[in-house]
């Protein structure tokens, strides 16, 4: 079984898969770090070199030629990758999608915190983009909210997937 984890900017999806993933003795996957070594760019210098269209391929080809292998694995997704293509649809082939809904200001706090986000730089955009991602990952498997502390939504998750 693999578990993946989609939602905006700063929801919590890379630390909430590093905690179940270790667990549950699953494989941690980051989406994002692992296109940051196979480009050896960081993701703020591939949007800047080559632009958002090209991280959009490279990302739609990461589903299929990576995720689609991955067994036993909890998944970070990068908070664009289901919003593109048909990447949601595959990614719901590849394993349970959980959507970590958080509302926007906790999730521009929590992005405040870590690494450097592209398009969380102008607050309206992100806002403007916030309302239209919610209606792409409102397509997941499963919802559950993280705006709580992590303990709380990570037990949600258990409960939902292990039925612990
Ligand atoms: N439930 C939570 N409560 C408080 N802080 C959190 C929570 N989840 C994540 N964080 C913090 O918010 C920041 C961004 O989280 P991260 O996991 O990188 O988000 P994402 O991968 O969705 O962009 C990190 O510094 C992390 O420690
Ligand atoms: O929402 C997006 O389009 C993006 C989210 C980022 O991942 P995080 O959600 O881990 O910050 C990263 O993939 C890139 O900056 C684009």
């Amino acid at each position: 079984m693999n578990i993946i984890l989609v939602g905006f900017m700063g929801s919590g999806k890379t630390t909430i898969a590093r905690i179940i993933s270790k667990k549950h003795s699953m494989k941690f996957v980051d989406t994002d770090k692992l296109i940051e070594k196979q480009q050896n760019l960081t993701i703020g210098e591939i949007f800047d070199k080559k632009g958002e269209n090209y991280f959009r391929e490279i990302e739609k080809n990461f589903i299929l030629d990576y995720l689609s292998f991955c067994d036993n694995c909890v998944i970070a997704t990068g908070g664009g990758m289901p919003c593109f293509f048909n990447n949601m649809e595959n990614l719901k082939k590849i394993g349970w999608v959980v959507y970590l809904k958080t509302d926007f200001e906790t999730a521009k706090k929590r992005a405040m915190l870590s690494k450097n986000r592209p398009l969380f730089k102008d607050e309206k955009k992100a806002k403007n983009l916030f309302k239209r991602r919610v209606i792409c990952y409102s397509k997941a498997h499963f919802t559950v909210d993280a705006n709580r502390e992590k303990k709380l939504t990570i037990n949600e998750i258990e409960k939902m997937l292990f039925g612990e």
